[in-house]
């Protein structure tokens, strides 16, 4: 990726940190029949990417050409979402992918997701957004929560709407 982006070494190393890599466990209790709930709803991660590894319950579900699609599990494989930090590296060229998680009806489902972040204070250059931070990023998320009750995400960041 970063290959294609022409990224020299010294940007790569910047947005692609290890340091602040994160992995998070989430369990998602089953409802009960005739109840409706969403384990996460509709969002595009804040990273550059997320390498989720799913059990075999399911509920992970993708937005692709107007369609919800179900991301069937299959043993032993990853899979990986581009964040909304590469959207703004590549100059929207790749772009993030809206996802949200069903509830299971009869069981409990487990998912790992490690989520890749650029250095907290490296600048995100980027031809459709003003250069920004990761730190500003997560402030402004963090900012939209509290005053208008959902994060605006990157398109907040945008140069020309
Ligand atoms: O549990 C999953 O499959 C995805 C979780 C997720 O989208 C997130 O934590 O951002
Ligand atoms: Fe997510």
């Amino acid at each position: 990726m970063a290959k294609n982006l022409k990224l020299d070494p010294r940007q790569s190393e910047c947005y692609l940190a290890e340091s602040t890599g994160l992995i998070r466990a989430i369990r998602y209790p089953q409802i009960c029949k005739g109840k409706q709930a969403w384990g996460a709803g509709v969002h595009t991660d804040g990273s550059l990417l997320s390498i989720v590894c799913q059990d075999q319950v399911g509920g992970l579900e993708v937005y692709n050409h107007n369609k919800w699609l179900p991301v069937k599990p299959i043993p032993s494989t990853f899979i990986v979402n581009i964040g909304d930090m590469i959207k703004a590296i590549s100059n929207d060229e790749y772009v993030s992918v809206k996802h949200r998680v069903r509830v299971n009806k009869q069981e409990d489902r487990i998912s790992m997701n490690y989520f890749v972040f650029p250095d907290f204070d490296c600048i995100i250059q980027s031809s459709k957004y003003k250069p920004f931070t990761y730190k500003e990023f997560q402030a402004k998320g963090q900012k939209d929560l509290e005053t208008l009750g959902f994060v605006v995400g990157i398109e907040g960041f945008k140069l020309y709407k």
